[in-house]
């Protein structure tokens, strides 16, 4: 494929020209705000199933250049009524130095540090994430914003272990973990819509829920992921 960045000659605003999907009406991120958002009673909490994952499981935190990335076990699973969904990856975003704000999601115009996408498929209509991906509703993707406040453990999970792949295409194996530890407490609270992947090749087929109340990680954390 074409290499893409987030700014530069490659930057967000040439992704259109090289993917087809991207700068689409369905464009993720979105920003949350009031005119846009209708309150929605009928919308259950999230279910997680084998989201706290033994010790004894391993997932490989990689570099991909753009993100860092966990690749999870498909013992976990999400349920977003009808339909239930296996998780693939998680992966973060987040800003540097000069623009510190890097979640891609949004609240009333307020950008958060950084962010957490857990990427599933729907493994009830779909028998791998490839076809997923090419399907309209093949994907489900759960957003964690994350704001600095007090440090938090769960994430020293995936953050203790950066140093080891500051390159592109390094990877190494961690011990499984409750990555549920990484939500917010309220998984009732949620914006949902239906949009695209935020990177390119920006496919217009992810179920979106991005958790309305963000979790806390401290400065010294964020730190460490824009060094
Ligand atoms: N931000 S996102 O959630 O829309 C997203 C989903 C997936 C994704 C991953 C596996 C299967 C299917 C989709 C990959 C990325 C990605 C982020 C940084 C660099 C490269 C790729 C981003
Ligand atoms: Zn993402």
């Amino acid at each position: 494929g074409y290499s893409w960045a987030y700014s530069g000659a490659h930057g967000e605003k040439t992704w259109p020209t090289n993917y087809g999907f991207c700068g689409g009406v369905y464009q993720s991120p979105l920003d949350f705000h009031e005119n846009i958002l209708q309150y929605d009673s009928s919308l259950r909490p999230i279910k997680l199933f084998g989201y706290d994952v033994a010790t004894a499981e391993s997932f490989t935190v990689s570099n991909n250049g753009h993100s860092v990335s966990v690749t999870l076990v498909p013992t976990m699973k999400i349920e977003i009524e009808p339909f239930h969904y296996t998780a693939s990856q998680l992966h973060l975003h987040w800003g540097h130095k000069n623009n510190p704000k890097g979640s891609e999601h949004c609240i009333e115009g307020r950008r958060f540090p950084a962010e957490v996408h857990v990427v599933h498929y729907n493994s009830d209509k779909y028998t791998d994430i490839t076809k997923a991906t090419e399907a309209a509703d093949g994907l489900a993707v759960l957003g964690i914003l994350i704001e600095v406040g007090s440090f938090n453990p769960s994430f020293e999970n995936i953050l203790s272990h950066l140093n080891s792949i500051k390159y592109k295409d390094q990877s190494i194996q961690i011990a499984g973990f409750n990555v549920q530890e990484l939500f917010p407490k309220r998984l009732d609270e949620y914006f949902r819509y239906e949009g695209s992947l935020t990177t390119p090749p920006c496919n217009p087929s992810v179920l979106w829920t991005v958790f309305r109340n963000p979790v806390l990680i401290s400065e010294a954390q964020v730190s460490l992921l824009e060094n």
